[in-house]
């Protein structure tokens, strides 16, 4: 009956879901030191006697625990597994994959540190008594899968005991979620909060929280039903009942779930699976809004829904169909903020900013590494993405601080946030490492911004990263294009770059610079074959021309291109046009970027076999490139063996390369020849005192392409390693060529180092 069909869902067996958890260690999660523990001298300061000192310093001023011990991260996920998902209450013990994989969550989207204690009673005093004296561990509570009404007692009286956030997930976190989704739902089927007819299927934790916030919203009492497994909790009913359930007990004639949502507008399924028949959602107002939020299975499913009408808005707890509402998009971040403040508390006005946020985020364009979590269709805002994604990135610094300033404003701040830009930059250097070696670069960018030409203005992915460029305040962006294919390019992709400030289009064939530009590249070029009507050409028809020559004559400031051409290709438009700076060389560098280290490599797009001057200026070039991101360099001339050993011939330039270096008398520390496991591992290299890097190195001149490109292709595919480049070095003008199909957020990157003129 309907064509707006659900997207396929994912599948595995059950045999795959007990493979993953059992395969390697078993479980979700180890516990990692984050100070070296390797010598006598890391035993003693990490341990007796060293950590004598610390615990003194904490005894005297307890707020010292926040800067000398991890309690600043460190969230605990604590239940008794009275209410597993949408399980039941089958025990502490069963419980443990679960909250294994909240604090898993924790950390793979918050960078918070997590550990999952499972409490073996059902006693509420009990369980108060085991939590309660646990503060000095942690810096939050996470209580999770716990059953009503003990969860509301549980909270309630932790909340009062204990100094650190302590907040009941199942309630707080789905009730946020589900408020964001039903701000945006509302807004897509125009409907206003005041009227709208809701029924809640499920008086427990998530059914009560959720209807509450829901009325915080404007949801009006009298518009909102409540059901459990005995039916409508109506004024009056005295079976199953608590005084929560009282709370919300509304005056109505309906008695079932079927007759109370004869006509409603929204759905909340907080119960158990398939607790919505096809024949409700048949009977509820045009437009309903369904929230199947049971796990795993939800109360009814997109497939069932699709069956009998076409004009739902649906969403479910999984993350296999669109649109999650899970709690999975709230504790992270708002236990990040919440931390990063040592807020006493998750009070109203917190909740009420994760609302907002989340709401406001989903309505705004999806940068390429989003759409690569829903399989490469960019969601965009509407019936199927009324929320964020769980992959998308602008969560961690788009959450947090608006949870981090509600808590500064209502007084639970113990330590507010300084510079809301620092914060959110540090944020999003928790996620991804990039951002923090990049942030100079972009600081400096946005305090001279610089006019940047994307040569492949056409292109989807460039008119994304042009905007970005703009919105984060790098600059302007120029798109070369012609000026209708990039305006529909960008309308059929949601973009808005008419009128836009920043944002220009030059179409090459029809630019007023076209007979200057190509007067120019005739000069260049006409003794190396080029008639006036080849210039001509290329200036009109060749983006990459055309951009070069913009920057040449100091039209643009930089440039970036590279996104449907091969490297070399683009390369070689570029050096049509622009030069080497005098008295340097053109070669790549590559940013390897892991967590904790980044790493220099060069050459890794120009000369093939270099000779030993060749490689001594590649280490003079490279070096320059790690002070102007702010390093002191190490450089290492790597081969396949150090110090002369083992022998062989293929070394000898590089030894060589380091006695021209001596000769040239070079202002940075460098070695060689050395192998690559000595130049990084501080240990190895302390078995060769004589050389002259005393600290691990920090770039490293390859001693040929082929080695260059295979290393780094190697560490980009295999390891949690980010590589940047290869970006260009020592040509005239400002120009980066980003790898073939890059993406939006790479190209920003490189358009930032262009900008920064990274290549000297
Ligand atoms: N998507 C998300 O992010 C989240 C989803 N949930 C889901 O919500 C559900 C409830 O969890 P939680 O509130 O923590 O559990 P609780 O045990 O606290 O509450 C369960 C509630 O559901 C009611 N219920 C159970 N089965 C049915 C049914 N067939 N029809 C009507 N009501 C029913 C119970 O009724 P009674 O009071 O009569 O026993 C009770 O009120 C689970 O499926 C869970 O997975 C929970 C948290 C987050
Ligand atoms: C998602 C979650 O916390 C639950 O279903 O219990
Ligand atoms: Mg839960």
């Amino acid at each position: 009956m309907t064509d707006r069909k659900p997207k396929t869902r994912l599948t595995y067996t059950d045999q795959e879901a007990l493979n993953f958890h059992s395969r390697g260690r078993p479980g979700k999660l180890e516990v990692i030191a984050t100070k070296p523990m390797t010598t006598q001298r890391d035993l003693s300061l990490a341990y007796s006697p060293g950590v004598a000192v610390p615990v003194r310093a904490i005894h005297d001023n307890p707020a010292l625990a926040y800067d000398y011990t991890a309690r600043s991260n460190l969230v605990a996920v604590i239940t008794n597994g009275t209410a597993i998902l949408g399980l039941g209450n089958l025990g502490a013990l069963a419980s443990k994959p679960v909250m294994e994989g909240k604090a898993v969550l924790f950390k793979r989207f918050a960078d918070i540190d997590a550990f999952d204690l499972e409490v073996d009673t059902q006693d509420v005093e009990e369980f108060i008594n085991a939590v309660r004296y646990l503060g000095p561990t942690f810096g939050g509570i996470n209580l999770e899968d716990i059953k009503a009404p003990e969860c509301f007692v549980i909270e309630a009286r932790l909340k009062e005991l204990m100094d650190i956030p302590v907040f009941h997930d199942d309630q707080h976190g789905t009730a946020i979620i589900a408020a964001a989704g039903i701000i945006n739902a509302l807004h897509l089927t125009g409907r206003d909060i005041a009227d709208t007819r809701l029924v809640v299927n499920g008086a427990g934790a998530a059914g009560i929280a959720s209807v509450e916030l829901a009325k915080g919203l404007g949801f009006r009492s009298e518009n909102v039903i409540l059901c459990d497994t005995k039916g409508v909790i109506y004024k009056g009913r005295a079976e199953g009942m608590n005084q929560w359930k009282s709370a919300h007990a509304v005056e109505t004639d309906a008695r079932t779930l079927a007759e109370a949502v004869k006509g409603a507008d929204v759905f909340f399924g907080l119960s158990a699976k398939g607790a919505l028949t096809p024949e409700m959602v048949a009977s509820m107002a045009d437009n309903p809004i369904i929230f199947a939020m049971a796990n795993p299975d939800p109360e009814i499913t997109p497939e069932e829904v699709a069956k009998v009408r076409d004009d739902a808005i649906m969403a479910t707890g999984r993350s296999d169909y669109p649109n999650q509402i899970n709690n999975v998009l709230g504790f992270p971040y708002i236990f990040r903020g919440a931390l990063d403040v040592r807020a006493t508390t998750i009070n109203m006005e917190m909740k009420t900013a994760a609302v907002h946020a989340l709401a406001q985020l989903a309505r705004e364009d999806v940068p390429d590494e989003v759409a690569a979590a829903y399989d490469g269709a960019r969601p965009r805002f509407g019936r199927d993405y009324i929320i964020p994604a769980p992959f998308d990135p602008r969560l961690i610094h788009v959450v947090p601080p608006a949870v981090a300033l509600a808590a500064a404003e209502t007084g639970v701040a113990r330590q507010p946030i300084g510079s809301m830009a620092a914060y959110k930059t540090q944020l999003s250097a928790r996620r991804d490492p990039v951002v923090s070696v990049l942030n100079t670069v972009f600081e400096r960018v946005r305090r001279f911004p610089k006019r940047v030409v994307f040569a492949e203005g056409e292109e989807e992915a460039v008119i994304r990263a042009a905007l970005s460029y703009v919105h984060q305040g790098l600059g302007s962006a120029i798109l070369v294009g012609r000026e209708e294919r990039v305006r529909e390019t960008a309308a059929a992709a949601g973009l808005d770059i008419d009128g836009r400030a920043g944002i220009e289009i030059h179409n090459a064939a029809r630019s007023q610079h076209n007979r200057l530009y190509t007067q120019f590249l005739y000069q260049r070029l006409q003794r190396r074959g080029y008639l006036l009507r080849d210039c001509q050409r290329l200036i009109n028809q060749d983006r990459n021309h055309f951009a070069a020559a913009m920057v040449a004559h100091g039209d643009a400031d930089a440039m970036v291109t590279g996104v449907t051409r091969n490297y070399h290709t683009a390369l070689e438009d570029v050096l049509r046009v622009i030069d080497a700076r005098p008295g340097h060389r053109i070669i790549g560098v590559s940013i390897a970027i892991t967590r904790g280290r980044t790493v220099l490599i060069a050459d890794t797009a120009i000369t093939e076999f270099p000779s030993a001057e060749d490689l001594a200026v590649i280490a003079t070039e490279a070096a320059g490139v790690a002070r102007r991101l702010g390093y002191d360099p190490r450089v290492a001339l790597l081969a396949f063996a150090t110090f002369g050993q083992p022998r062989g011939d293929r070394a000898t330039h590089v030894q060589e390369a380091v006695r021209i270096l001596d000769r040239q008398r070079a202002r940075f520390e460098y070695d060689g020849e050395i192998s690559a496991d000595v130049a990084l591992n501080p240990e190895l290299l302390a078995l060769y005192p004589f050389s002259r890097l005393k600290e691990p190195a920090n770039v490293l001149v390859m001693p040929a392409l082929h080695s260059a490109s295979i290393s780094t292709h190697m560490l980009q595919e295999l390891g949690a390693t980010t590589v940047v480049g290869p970006l260009i070095v020592g040509l005239n003008k400002p120009v980066q060529i980003v790898p073939l199909g890059a993406k939006d957020v790479d190209i920003v990157n490189i358009a930032a180092l262009a900008a920064y003129n990274i290549g000297g």
